[in-house]
């Protein structure tokens, strides 16, 4: 459930007053998410969603993620878009929480990702990129190599009770995926998404009844670093089976498809293996952090953790472009 805020209706209308989005007529929490609270709202001016920023939202980073998602919108790409109060502010105050209000993409989540999903993923993403060329302010990925040294030792005293072994087992990938880094320098660098997971890209159906991609949502972990990252991150995300194979045909539909619009270079593909171990340890170590920080009964869904240490495996045995799904 992610409504960690409640909002009255008065509350409501009154901070509806100061938008030029006509009158209330119905609004809901939205139950899916973990992070923030999301409200659907529906006015005399159309559909929007209310966020609420919650715990792990830095209301500092928030212009980031507000100018970013205005900037792709700017650009033609299906993402919310903030909208101003008349002040020209999208980011207020509501229930004592920050708060922005952004438009609301049609479509739905494929709750079972076909290979059909991934080709429609691979030219968003590779849209994506291209329209955040030119957005100038940058973000440090926090959650990128640097970080993953410090959520570890958080783990440390027990990540063992969620499997023996496991932190030496992490210790060793992490020494690893480290040493093979690329240098700064070494990749291209751009506005990335860093989440893209299957919850975040909307689809409806084509005029050809394939899935077309009508959204991407949650930038709130979006950040500036390696483009070839956030194809890591969806190769991890989409592509694994729930017998946690790896299913060469949906990669190779998202490969073929941003490769398209953005041909990687010999180097991207090359460090895509050391690129996809580190984008599993980055949600193996969020994941086990959560799973052992998190109190019984919070509100938080926790994930397992262990679904990436079986990712982890499988990029750290892959050899060569083809296993890849080149
Ligand atoms: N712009 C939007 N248009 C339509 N639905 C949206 C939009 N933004 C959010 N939603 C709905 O709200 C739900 C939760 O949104 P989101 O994934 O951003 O939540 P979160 O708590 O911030 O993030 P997380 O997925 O990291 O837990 C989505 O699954 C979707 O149903
Ligand atoms: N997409 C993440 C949660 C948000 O970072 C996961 O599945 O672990």
């Amino acid at each position: 459930m992610a409504v960690y805020t409640e909002v009255t209706d008065e509350a409501l209308r009154a901070f509806l007053a100061d938008y030029p989005l006509g009158e209330l007529i119905a609004f809901r929490g939205i139950a899916e998410g973990v992070e923030n609270s999301n409200y659907a709202l529906k006015t005399t001016a159309g559909d929007f969603i209310l966020t609420l920023y919650e715990r792990r939202v830095d209301p500092a980073e928030l212009p980031y993620f507000l100018g970013l998602m205005e900037h792709l919108a700017g650009q033609g790409l299906a993402c919310p878009q903030p909208v101003q109060a008349r002040d020209g502010q999208a980011l207020r105050r509501l229930a004592g929480r920050p708060a922005a209000i952004c438009t609301f993409l049609p479509g739905v989540w494929p709750r079972r990702v076909r290979p059909e999903h991934c080709g429609p993923l691979g030219e968003a993403l590779a849209r994506l990129h291209a329209a955040g060329a030119d957005f100038p302010a940058t973000r440090r990925n926090a959650l990128g190599p640097p970080g993953w040294a410090p959520l570890l030792d958080r783990c440390r005293a027990a990540g063992d009770a969620v499997q023996p072994g496991l932190v030496a087992q992490l210790d060793a990938a992490l020494a690893g995926i480290l040493a093979a880094w690329p240098k700064p320098g070494a990749l291209p660098v751009g506005q990335i998404h860093a989440d893209l997971f299957p919850d975040n890209v909307f689809f409806l159906d084509g005029p050809d009844r394939r899935p077309a991609v009508s959204g991407l949502i949650d930038f709130y972990f979006a950040c500036t670093d390696l483009l070839a990252y956030d194809i890591a991150v969806c190769l991890n995300a989409w592509c694994f089976e729930a017998d946690g194979s790896y299913n060469v045909t949906k990669a190779h539909a998202l490969l073929t498809a941003y490769q398209r619009l953005r041909p990687l270079g010999a180097a991207e593909r090359g460090a895509l293996p050391v690129l996809c171990r580190g984008a599993a340890l980055r949600f193996l170590l969020t994941r086990l952090h959560d799973w052992t920080a998190t109190p019984a009964g919070a509100l938080v869904t926790r994930k397992d953790p262990l679904e990436y240490l079986r990712k982890l495996r499988f990029f750290s045995t892959a050899e060569g472009p083809a296993a890849l799904g080149f």
